[in-house]
């Protein structure tokens, strides 16, 4: 039974039947959201895409920031249809340059994102997105460095929230807004 505290229309309904959940996945007691039987689905991935694309259009954005790996699926097409670039973060030492980083708790474990300084400059308007927000430790991470450079973080966006993890009152003390398609079981 997959909980969902609002009601879906048709489309979002589609998207949310589309994720497998995955029991004791990476590890016992986490019921792991499979994103990947949504990319699958050409129909799902258009729907989710375009639900992020109907958000952001007419907003101003400047550039779309990820989170690796899996907001790296969900960015690229939306900075596409916005107009905008697309900007990676990314786990430790994987970008060359000057970077700034953050480190944060997950549910299963701690880990660490980073940014190349010069990706995004001040004063730009910035959408960050992922597939999910669990405890929201890796938005929060990556609000800090979208807002260490000077940058506005205008949303972050996700697919799936799971609401008993209370991330969203994690990224309320951020005080950026915070838009997910979905709503779904820890
Ligand atoms: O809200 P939080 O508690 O911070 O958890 C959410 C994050 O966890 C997952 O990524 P994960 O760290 O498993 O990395 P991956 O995308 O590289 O698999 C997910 O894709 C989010 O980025
Ligand atoms: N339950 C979950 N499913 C998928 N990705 C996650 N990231 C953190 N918790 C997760």
């Amino acid at each position: 039974m997959v909980f969902q505290a609002k009601p879906l229309d048709d489309k979002l309904q589609y998207v949310s039947d589309s994720i497998r959940m995955v029991p004791d996945f990476p590890k016992k007691g986490i019921l792991f959201q499979d994103i990947t039987t949504l990319t699958r689905d050409p129909k799902a991935l258009k729907l989710c895409v375009e639900a992020f694309v109907e958000r952001y259009r007419g907003q101003k954005i400047d550039v779309v920031a990820g989170i690796e790996a899996r907001g790296f699926i969900f960015g690229p097409p939306l900075a596409m249809a916005l107009g905008v670039g697309f900007v990676p973060l990314r786990k430790p030492g994987k970008l060359p340059g000057e970077t700034i980083g953050a480190e944060y708790q997950l549910e299963y474990g701690s880990d660490r994102i980073e940014m190349t300084v010069e990706s995004i400059t001040k004063g730009q308007n910035v959408v960050i997105i992922d597939d999910l927000i669990a405890t929201g430790g890796t938005l929060g991470a990556a609000v800090q460095l979208v807002e260490k450079v000077g940058a506005k973080v205008h949303e972050a966006a996700c697919v799936v929230e799971l609401p008993e993890l209370q991330g969203r009152a994690k990224l309320k003390a951020t005080n950026v807004p915070l838009f997910v398609l979905l709503e779904k079981a820890a």
